[in-house]
C-alpha cells in the first residue's frame, strides 16, 4: 500500500542574515538533526495555518507575514513527508526554544555546517542561491 504523505509547515525565521534553527529531539523521526521550526498540518487548517500555530507553540513567536518559498516533496522510506516552506521575516517577540528544544540564531552562510534531514538540503541550497 502507498504511504500517505504527511504535510508539514515549516518556518524559515529570518532576521537580517540570519536564520532561526532547532535541534530535533532524538526520539523524533529525524532525531538528532537540525530542523526549521514547523509542524505537521491537522486536518481542515491550511499550510500557513498550521505554521502560525506551530510557529508559536514551537518558538513563541507570533507570525506577522509568511511567503511561501517552496514545496519539497521527500520520502524517507519510514515516511513521505510534504514540506511547505514558508519565509518569515515580520513576527512579534523573539523566537526560543518554547519545548526545551536547543536552538539558535546562525548565518544563513554557516547552515551547510549542521545535519539537516535529506528533505532540507534543496531549502538550504535556494536560500544560499544555488538554485
Ligand atoms: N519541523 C520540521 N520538520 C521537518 C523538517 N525537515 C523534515 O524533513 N521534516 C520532517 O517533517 C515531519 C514533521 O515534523 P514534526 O516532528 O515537526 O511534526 P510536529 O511538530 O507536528 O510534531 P509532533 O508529531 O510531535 O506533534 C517529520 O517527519 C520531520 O522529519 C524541518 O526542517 N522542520
Ligand atoms: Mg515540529
Amino acid at each position: 500500500m502507498p504511504k500517505k504523505q504527511v504535510r508539514v509547515a515549516v518556518g524559515v525565521i529570518l532576521e537580517g542574515d540570519r536564520v532561526f534553527i532547532s535541534l530535533r529531539e532524538t526520539r523524533l523521526h529525524q532525531g538528532g538533526k537540525w530542523e526549521f521550526p514547523g509542524g505537521k498540518c491537522e486536518e481542515n487548517e491550511t499550510p500557513a495555518q498550521a505554521l502560525v500555530r506551530e510557529l508559536h507553540e514551537e518558538t513563541g513567536i507570533k507570525v506577522n507575514t509568511a511567503v511561501p518559498f517552496m514545496q519539497i516533496e521527500h520520502d524517507y522510506g519510514d515516511k513521505a513527508v510534504c514540506l511547505e516552506v514558508f519565509l518569515v521575516r515580520d513576527f512579534s517577540d523573539q523566537p526560543h526554544g518554547r519545548e526545551g528544544q536547543q536552538s539558535q540564531w546562525v548565518p544563513l552562510t554557516s547552515l551547510p555546517e549542521y545535519p539537516f534531514p535529506q528533505a532540507n538540503k534543496a531549502i538550504i541550497e535556494k536560500l544560499l542561491g544555488k538554485k
